[in-house]
């Protein structure tokens, strides 16, 4: 069967692809997203998590983190899981189809009973928000916690503590700084008119209280 891809896609739907396969990567599904999608981004320890569980208690929306997920594939243990464990451990990103894979599934789980969609921490470079878009579906809003690195190292420190998460040592917060220092202005320049910079050296309520404000009339105009 002959892909029918074409050029980028504007239109929110979740095409089907051929039975047989398409290397556009659409998503396996007839349905549409018509519910609103928003990217989380921000440096390593800039609060996305701990924004997105205050944003899921007010608007109901479903959390995808683009690590969890990954984190996730590793605890099972999978031939996959082991490759994608020693990139995250040197701080590096993984291959861009991996995640955009983890994400597509994870969205058309949650699709029939979604109010929404936060995807946490990704894209991380310029051209997994590319295939993100002609591929899943237009972003609405990116949400950008800014924080200096100095804040950032803090942070993660501190919940290193607890966290559990191996990457979560010294070495690899610097690698990490590292990789998002990097891609990071590819990546937010092209959402310049979606694309809210926030402010995350407040304190939580703060913050949320300007995520609300960009995120109430969002969800109006839907
Ligand atoms: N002071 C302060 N600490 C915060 C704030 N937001 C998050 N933290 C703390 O900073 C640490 C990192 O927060 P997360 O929400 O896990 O950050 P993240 O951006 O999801 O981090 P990654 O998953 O590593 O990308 C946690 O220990 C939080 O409790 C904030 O607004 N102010
Ligand atoms: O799109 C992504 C998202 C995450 N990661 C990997 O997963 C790790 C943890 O990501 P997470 O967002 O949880 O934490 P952060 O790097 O922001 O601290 C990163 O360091 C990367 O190795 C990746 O390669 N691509
Ligand atoms: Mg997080």
């Amino acid at each position: 069967m002959t892909c029918n891809c074409g050029p980028r896609q504007t239109q929110r739907i979740v095409r089907p692809p051929p039975k047989t396969g398409c290397s556009c990567g659409a998503l396996q599904s007839g349905s549409q997203i018509n519910v609103p999608i928003i990217w989380v981004l921000g440096g390593p320890g800039s609060g996305k998590g701990t924004q997105c569980d205050k944003i899921v208690a007010k608007y109901g929306f479903t959390h995808l983190s683009s690590g969890d997920l990954l984190r996730n594939e590793v605890s099972s243990g999978s031939p996959r899981g082991q490759e994608l464990s020693a990139i995250m451990e040197k701080g590096e990103l993984v291959p861009m189809e991996v995640v955009l894979d983890l994400l597509k599934e994870a969205i058309l789980k949650s699709l029939p009973n979604s109010k929404g969609f936060l995807i946490d921490g990704y894209p991380r470079e310029k051209e997994q928000g590319v295939m993100f878009e002609k591929n899943i579906s237009p972003v609405d809003l990116v949400l950008f916690f800014d924080a200096s690195e100095e804040t950032l190292v803090k942070r993660l420190l501190g919940r290193a503590e607890t966290s559990g998460r191996v990457d979560d040592n010294e070495e690899t917060i610097k690698k990490r700084l590292h990789t998002f220092n990097t891609h990071n202005d590819q990546v937010i320049s092209q959402y310049t008119a979606k694309l809210k910079r926030i402010n995350a050296e407040r304190d939580v309520g703060a913050i949320f209280q300007e995520v609300e404000s960009y995120l109430d009339p969002l969800v109006a105009s839907k």
